[in-house]
């Protein structure tokens, strides 16, 4: 059901949505008319905080309130910023953010406010990590501190959506004080991200990998570049594959209490995609020298496939089995990840 968008701004943003992430904007698109105009906006206010911290031309005397009072821009009408961030599409949605506030600004107040609270607590997690010079120099040091920071950019998204579906009674209400539930949905996601985004992260400079888990496998996390690494860098990565599962069941447990069907498969179509890329990156060499991704004709399949819940456990199983076939009896950890696979194995 493509909503038949009523005023300009709406058009605009429908527009800013398809730039920005074209294959996620079809699924937003696919939503119910009462979801779509609120997740659409707050999917494009995160674009909007996204680019702010990831313009490394902004100082961060600019940068640090930017982030911390960019949730005070959505009581306004008419704010935009010029950044001159690296990639065009997504400064437009700065330059274009007064279309945004129109829409916004329709919204019903109980909209408005999750979306407000929400953008306030991510926007002061990211002025934290942009001022703190040891987070910018050595990366993320425990597995405490990496869930922390997943949290923020992702666990917060997973919050507020919820938030909205309930609102929006297409979803279980009790998935409001579950709310540990939406953060595994987050750092699910997340935690797959940073996993398949190694090189490109390492090429800008960032490193999201704990060093409390990489630190075991290396001195200095560049040197999985090197070939005569190899092996404790896919040792590295089968622990943090193990650590990323460590939020199935939550996501599971999280779909099945998603009632709508568009707003399951909006849910459900990203945890597909990140238990696929877990598999491919696994004992993938690959992932030290590109952005490892499925091909198009498995997004694919795992769009259709994923219609139903029996549909999405069936397709974890799948991949649960893949990683657990592909693991080397060498791997130190063989045993954690086989025990891993079959807990959820028999879950599903
Ligand atoms: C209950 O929680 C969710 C339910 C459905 C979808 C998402 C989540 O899925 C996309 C899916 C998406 O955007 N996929 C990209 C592909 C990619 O990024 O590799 C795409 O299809 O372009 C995603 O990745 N993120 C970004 C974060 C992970 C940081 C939250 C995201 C950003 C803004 C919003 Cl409103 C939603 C999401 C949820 O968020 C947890």
């Amino acid at each position: 059901n493509v909503a038949t968008p009523s005023s300009s701004s709406e058009k605009v943003c429908y527009e800013l949505l398809k730039l920005t992430s074209r294959s996620f904007a079809a699924v937003i698109m696919e939503l119910v008319d009462e979801l779509q105009k609120p997740i659409m906006v707050f999917y494009l206010v995160l674009r909007a905080l996204d680019t702010i911290e990831d313009d490394m031309t902004i100082s961060n005397d600019v940068k640090v309130p930017l982030l911390k009072d960019f949730h005070n821009n959505l009581k306004k009408t008419d704010w935009t910023f010029n950044g001159n961030g690296p990639n065009e599409k997504d400064r437009v949605v700065l330059t274009k953010f007064d279309q945004i506030l129109s829409v916004y600004h329709s919204l019903k107040p109980e909209y408005q406010d999750i979306i407000k609270k929400i953008t306030r607590e991510m926007g002061a997690g990211m002025a934290k990590y942009a001022e703190d010079q040891d987070f910018n120099l050595n990366g993320v040091k425990t597995i405490k501190e990496y869930d922390l920071y997943c949290h923020y950019v992702a666990g917060l998204v997973g919050e507020g959506l919820t938030k909205l579906i309930v609102a929006a009674k297409f979803g279980n209400p009790s998935l409001k004080d579950r709310l540990v539930l939406s953060e595994s949905m987050g750092l699910f996601l997340q935690k797959t991200n940073i996993i398949r985004d190694y090189k490109e992260d390492l090429d800008d400079g960032r490193t999201f990998w704990p060093q409390e888990i990489w630190g075991k496998y290396a001195k200095n996390l560049s040197d999985f570049e090197k070939l005569e690494n190899l092996d404790s860098g896919l040792f590295c990565v089968s622990e943090l594959v193990l650590n990323a599962l460590g939020e199935v069941k939550n996501s599971l447990i999280y779909l099945s209490m998603v009632y709508d069907h568009s707003a399951f498969n909006f849910c459900a179509i990203p945890q597909v995609m990140a238990i696929a890329t877990l598999a491919e990156v696994f004992e993938n060499p690959l992932v030290f020298k590109k952005n490892v991704k499925i091909r198009k004709g498995t997004t694919c399949q795992l769009i259709l496939d994923a219609r139903t819940y029996k549909g999405v456990l069936d397709i974890f199983s799948h991949y649960l089995r893949v990683i657990h076939h592909k693991c080397p009896v060498s791997d130190p950890n063989y045993l954690e990840i086989s025990l891993k696979c079959g807990e959820l194995e028999q879950f599903l």
